[in-house]
């Protein structure tokens, strides 16, 4: 079921910052949300996650209305923000622990969890340190991980590579795709960096708030390069 987002329009003030937006993103699939600077993702993100709250359009979250029952919906939904959130003074296992306490998980249950989830990001040996003394990319894997503890179906991702190297950044998309495919996971990943985006990725196209093109992204692209359709469609360079 995944996420269904039909006419989604928010403003501030007189700003239209999304403008009747709709796309699906499918369980067992990458879908990158493109979009260059300003074209309306952050803001795309906070209504998923209720920060705001939409005038207008439906949000589904695996078949659950967000805002009809929204405790349902959230539960379905795991969200990496931008800014990374983890307690450094913490060790990789309680950071999830606190997580998962906080989700109302304990004991061997949550441990198991926990276990688990390190597992699926490759962070298992890490647990025991403390996120201080973790580079970027392991700190940004504990932050999946953790989005992953209540085993939700669909998972976001708004710009999480942002501050990364070259090759942290490619280790976390390669795992990401990987991760939706063997999971049957939704797996909406925002960014405006073509080169995270693979041609068989389902890609939404975001620009000055609207939606400007929907597909495979190999199909939108055809024989040009990604980058170069993104740079025709939102003359915006990536
Ligand atoms: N609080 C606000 N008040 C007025 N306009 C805003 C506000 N926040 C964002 N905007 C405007 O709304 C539009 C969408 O912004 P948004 O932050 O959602 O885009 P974005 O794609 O996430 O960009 P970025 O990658 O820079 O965060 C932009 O034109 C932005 O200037």
């Amino acid at each position: 079921m995944g996420l269904r987002v039909s006419d989604l329009s928010f403003r501030y003030g007189a700003k239209q910052a999304l403008d009747s937006v709709s796309f699906d993103a499918r369980p067992g699939h990458f879908t990158a949300l493109l979009g260059p600077n300003g074209a309306g993702k952050s803001t795309l993100f906070a209504l998923l996650t209720r920060l705001f709250t939409a005038p207008q359009g439906r949000i589904e979250i695996a078949g659950h209305d967000l805002a009809e029952t929204p405790r349902a919906a959230l539960a379905q939904m795991g969200i990496v923000f931008q800014m990374p959130t983890l307690d450094l003074d913490l060790t990789v296992r309680q950071n999830l622990a606190y997580f998962a306490a906080l989700h109302g998980l304990s004991g061997a249950g949550a441990a198991k969890r926990i276990d688990a989830a390190l597992d699926r990001l490759d962070m298992r040996e890490r647990a025991g340190e403390k996120a201080r003394a973790l580079n970027g990319g392991h700190r940004r894997r504990t932050e999946i991980a953790r989005a992953l503890l209540h085993s939700p179906s669909v998972l976001l991702l708004d710009e999480p590579t942002v501050g990364l190297d070259a090759a942290a950044r490619a280790a976390i998309t390669e795992h990401l795709h990987a991760l939706a495919s063997a999971d049957n996971l939704t797996v909406l990943w925002a960014t405006h960096l073509t080169d995270e985006v693979r041609s068989d990725d389902d890609l939404v196209l975001l620009h000055h708030g609207r939606i400007k093109a929907t597909g495979q992204a190999g199909t939108l692209h055809g024989p040009a390069a990604l980058s170069d359709w993104f740079l025709s469609q939102t003359g915006a360079e990536a």
